[in-house]
């Protein structure tokens, strides 16, 4: 039966991992949309999911985007495409969810920042999915309305069971650290300010000059700290934590996700999600429903091109810690249509602290 036409027209770019996923995700379980078009430098890839979900492959990236019949664009290519892809998204006028990072330097970041304020309205949301995950958004909400008082500390823990030879340390940080730097600013509402990167013993299944796992320590605006444990070579499974301490209580999601109590051979115990597609299923699932809803309305609904950026600049100067073992600032360039105060502090201050409190002037 054919769809009927107000359907929101897909393309995806890149079906390898991911954007198969999010493919499938939008035939299949997702609702006021479909995909039409789908590109993959790999024509087999490309071929394969097509034919599966019943859209055209348009060997061209930049061409799949301008197709006429397209009206928004899923980016699942890997970062070092997003700069141009995205742009050329903004070119076109046509809403784009993609994956993370925004791109690779900062540079090119902020240019696509300053490309859609020209534009003057959002057009780029990007795959920081954990911001739809229940378990976040309920510690989000637990924040926002007091119910730890004052945050003073976050702790993450992101472990993945195995990643491919090339993730050094660098790529460590670019790729999965820049998780924790968004839920960071997402959870207390302000901007890095600096970080540090702890190098200690790595794992014996870690390439040469590999440090795998790292310690990450963020300070934020107003002086609170964030830590994050990067481990990508557990070899057990995903594990993806996050603690918040604050002045009245603390909280901890991550702990059981989908945790099925067993009991056999004299033993109890559950299962770890393998993966983050088992992990953050339902998250994906979420932020793809609402990104359609909104690209259908020609909007964003989730995080924006201010929000890449910003994640972009942080693992930036992460990853001259790593190299350098120093605390590096963190320097945002201005928000558009911000004040430069407030650009200087990120988004909002933390309610009964001024200015002259924060960091770089606190007492
Ligand atoms: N939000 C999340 O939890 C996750 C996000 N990602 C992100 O998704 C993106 C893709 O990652 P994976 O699927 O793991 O990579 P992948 O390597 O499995 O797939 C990338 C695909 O893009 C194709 N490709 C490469 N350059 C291209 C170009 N210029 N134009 C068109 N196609 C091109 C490749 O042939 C490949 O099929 C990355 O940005 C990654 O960081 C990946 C995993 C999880
Ligand atoms: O985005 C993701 C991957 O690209 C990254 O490599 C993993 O470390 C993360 O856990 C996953 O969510």
């Amino acid at each position: 039966m054919a769809e009927p036409a107000s359907d929101l027209r897909v393309a995806v770019l890149g079906v390898g991992m991911m954007g198969a996923f999010h493919a499938d995700a939008l035939a299949t379980r997702t609702k006021g949309a479909r995909v039409v078009v789908v590109n993959d430098f790999a024509p087999d890839k490309a071929a394969e999911v097509a034919g599966r979900i019943g859209a055209r492959v348009v060997a061209d990236p930049l061409e799949a985007i301008r197709d006429p019949e397209v009206d928004a664009v899923l980016i699942a290519t890997p970062g070092k495409a997003h700069a141009e892809q995205v742009q050329a998204c903004l070119d076109a006028g046509k809403p784009v969810l993609c994956e993370k990072p925004l791109t690779t330097d900062e540079d090119s970041s902020y240019a696509l920042v300053e490309a859609e304020a020209a534009l003057g309205r959002p057009l780029v949301q990007l795959g920081f999915m954990r911001r739809f995950d229940a378990e976040y958004v309920a510690l989000k909400e637990l924040i926002t309305t007091g119910g730890l008082g004052n945050p003073l500390l976050v702790h993450c823990t992101h472990r993945n069971p195995s990643v491919p030879e090339f993730f050094n340390s660098e790529f460590m940080i670019r790729d999965s650290v820049v998780h924790e730097v968004d839920v960071a600013r997402f959870l207390l509402d302000e901007e890095i300010t600096s970080v540090r990167v702890l190098r200690g013993v790595a794992t014996s299944a870690a390439p040469a000059g590999t440090s795998d796992p790292m310690i990450v320590v963020f300070e934020t605006a107003s002086g609170r700290l964030v830590t994050d444990e990067i481990y990508v070579r557990t070899g057990i499974a995903y594990e993806v934590r996050t603690e918040v301490v604050g002045e009245t209580g603390s909280a901890t999601i991550g702990l059981d996700q989908n945790l099925v109590r067993t009991s056999t051979d004299g033993r109890w115990g559950g299962q770890i999600t393998p993966g983050f597609v088992e992990r953050f299923g339902q998250a994906y699932d979420t932020e793809l429903q609402r990104w359609v809803a909104a690209a259908s309305r020609g909007t964003i609904d989730g995080p924006g091109v201010w929000d890449g950026y910003a994640a972009v600049a942080v693992c930036e100067a992460g990853v001259k810690a790593v190299q350098t073992g120093e605390k590096v600032p963190v320097e945002l360039k201005a928000k558009p249509g911000a004040p430069a105060s407030a650009a200087a502090l990120g988004t909002d201050a933390e309610p009964g602290i001024t200015e002259p409190d924060l960091i770089g002037g606190r007492p």
